[in-house]
């Protein structure tokens, strides 16, 4: 599923609750060694180089490849070229997933009940995403689905699967912040200001693609478990 905000919402408001778990994901990531904070006020985002080993990336990029389909927006765009990328959930009971998925909500100390669905996603040349907020937007009609559903996303992590040979970075345009594709690097940023409400200066895009292929893994957190989340079967 991936809906997303893009819109401002007229007055953003804050959440004691949100503001407390972002600090404690603050005080984890600040924790780690090798976690490096973007030198930017506006919003924080952090990046850990070699957070997957090559074996888990090729891996991850096998199953993108298998089950790949064209990527969806839930609050529609009238711009044709706003997400042209491929996607897939990611089984998160899948023993290639699982450890994955638990070892990215571990680093953030977030309980992996509150992640979505892990999401490949794979850009061939041309292909891009364009600047978007993670965070829900509160007058949006699908709202109180999505509240209902575990809430607000706070934090978003992201790991780069592949180099790409030209473009396909990371840009907060509002941030000044640019990450380039790195194979096995983490990106992780708080949607939320310190004081809980959605932050607009976390606005980013993933730019087109020029030579090569992009792969990427996208995990969104939600303030509470994500009620979703399927039962295992097997
Ligand atoms: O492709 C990128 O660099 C950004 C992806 C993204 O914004 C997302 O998955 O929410
Ligand atoms: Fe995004």
């Amino acid at each position: 599923m991936s809906i997303f905000a893009r819109a401002k919402p007229k007055t953003p408001a804050g959440s004691m609750t949100r503001a407390r778990a972002s600090q404690r994901v603050t005080e984890k990531l600040a924790a780690h060694s090798g976690v490096r904070r973007a030198k930017v006020d506006q919003a924080e985002i952090y990046y850990h180089p070699g957070f997957l080993s090559d074996a888990e990336c090729d891996t991850l990029i096998r199953l993108i490849d298998a089950n790949r389909r064209p990527s969806t927006l839930l609050a529609a765009s009238e711009d044709p070229e706003f997400r042209t990328s491929e996607s897939c959930d990611l089984d998160r009971w899948s023993p290639d997933v699982r450890p994955i998925d638990e070892r990215m909500a571990a680093f953030l100390g977030i309980q992996a009940e509150h992640g979505e669905t892990m999401q490949g996603q794979r850009y061939a040349p041309g292909q891009q995403f364009r600047a978007h907020y993670d965070w829900f937007n509160e007058q949006q009609d699908y709202w109180p689905a999505m509240k209902a559903s575990g809430g607000q996303r706070t934090w978003t992590a992201m790991i780069y699967l592949n180099d790409v040979e030209e473009g396909g970075a990371t840009w907060f345009p509002q941030a000044g912040v640019r990450v380039a594709p790195k194979r096995g690097l983490l990106l992780a940023w708080n949607n939320m200001k310190p004081d809980g409400s959605p932050n607009l200066a976390t606005l980013h895009e993933g730019t087109p693609v020029v030579k090569g292929v992009k792969y990427i893994i996208t995990k969104w957190f939600r303030e509470h478990p994500w009620i979703n989340m399927p039962v295992r079967t097997y």
